[in-house]
């Protein structure tokens, strides 16, 4: 089978070679036998072992939690850094950071979009609209997310991405962008980023880190999603699912990422994360699985009948 390198693969493997006591990466992607491309440890891992930490490449708020997270890394603000109207950052750094999409957004007035995406409660046109601003500043490439794979998409599915894809044409076009700058804007472009996005992005649940996080997180889940945000990374998106996994994903504070073991895990064994509630019965999570990234899973725990 050949071994898939993403370009952050491609730069550790060449650091390995040059420190190669120092640095040995735990895992590594390569094709499945029937899952498509996967990862793998190189070596055993301990359970609770941090695998790898991961940045995203794309995150965006929730619309319910715009106003109290983070506009760049979604870290939940204090109450000096929310100030109770429009978007606020933690630090000057997330700040900074923001500068490869806030310019160019701000430039458009994004009421209809937002109120398309809260009115039909879609969160990843806002994920797809953060990339159009990156690519338009010029500080991301229209392909960004080409890597990925993509979901299937049904006709009524994109007859439905039609009102998203024309609103945020109009947002920049308003916004004076030039047609020369939007050129890569086409429905194609909208469809398949969303398409790449729908099965790859992650939805961000923090850990809860202190009693008064855990009062308002129970509250939260009872008044809307507890989710913080979506995000999309790269070296993630190549973990297939397992409905009984052995490595999870967790958020601590922010949308970095920390891929961690969840039991020992051997040389050479697939390291899989759950993409689902594994409490569902077998038939649920199936079907669950099938509507929303369009595949049979085929783990072992699904293939007991369990
Ligand atoms: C987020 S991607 C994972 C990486 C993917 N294998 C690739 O090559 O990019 C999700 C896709 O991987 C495949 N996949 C993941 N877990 C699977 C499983 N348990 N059984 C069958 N296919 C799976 C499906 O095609 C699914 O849509």
């Amino acid at each position: 089978m050949p071994t898939f390198h993403t370009p952050l693969l491609h730069h550790h493997s060449r650091l390995q070679q040059a420190f190669p006591t120092l640095i040995r990466l735990r895992f590594e992607s390569r094709f499945t036998e029937s899952a498509g491309r996967g990862v793998f440890a190189t070596r055993k891992i301990g359970a609770g072992d941090l695998i790898h930490t991961a940045k995203p490449i794309l995150a965006h708020p929730s619309l319910s939690t715009i106003n109290t997270v983070c506009y760049f890394c979604l870290k939940k603000l204090t109450s000096t850094e929310f100030h109770g109207k429009g978007v606020a950052f933690c630090s000057q750094e997330c700040k900074e950071n923001a500068k490869v999409f806030y310019e160019v957004e701000t430039k458009a007035d994004w009421l209809a979009f937002d109120d398309y995406c809260r009115n039909k409660g879609l969160k990843y046109p806002l994920l797809v609209k953060r990339l159009a601003c990156m690519v338009i500043s010029g500080a991301a490439s229209a392909e960004s997310l080409d890597i990925l794979q993509p979901s299937n998409l049904s006709h009524e599915m994109v007859l439905e991405m039609e009102e998203g894809y024309g609103l945020l044409k109009r947002g920049f076009a308003m916004a004076n962008i030039s047609d020369e700058q939007m050129a890569f804007l086409t429905k194609k472009w909208y469809n398949s980023v969303l398409a790449r996005i729908r099965i790859n992005a992650f939805r961000i649940e923090l850990a809860v880190g202190s009693y008064e996080d855990l009062l308002s997180s129970a509250s939260a889940c009872v008044e809307a999603e507890a989710a913080v945000g979506n995000a999309v990374y790269m070296l993630p998106s190549l973990y297939n699912h397992d409905c009984d996994p052995n490595a999870h994903i967790v958020w601590i504070d922010s949308a970095d990422a920390q891929l961690k073991a969840l039991c020992d895990v051997e040389e050479d064994e697939e390291l899989r994360i759950c993409y689902i509630d594994v409490s569902m019965d077998r038939d649920a999570r199936q079907s669950f699985l099938l509507q929303g990234f369009g595949f049979k899973c085929n783990c072992l725990r699904c293939s007991s009948g369990d």
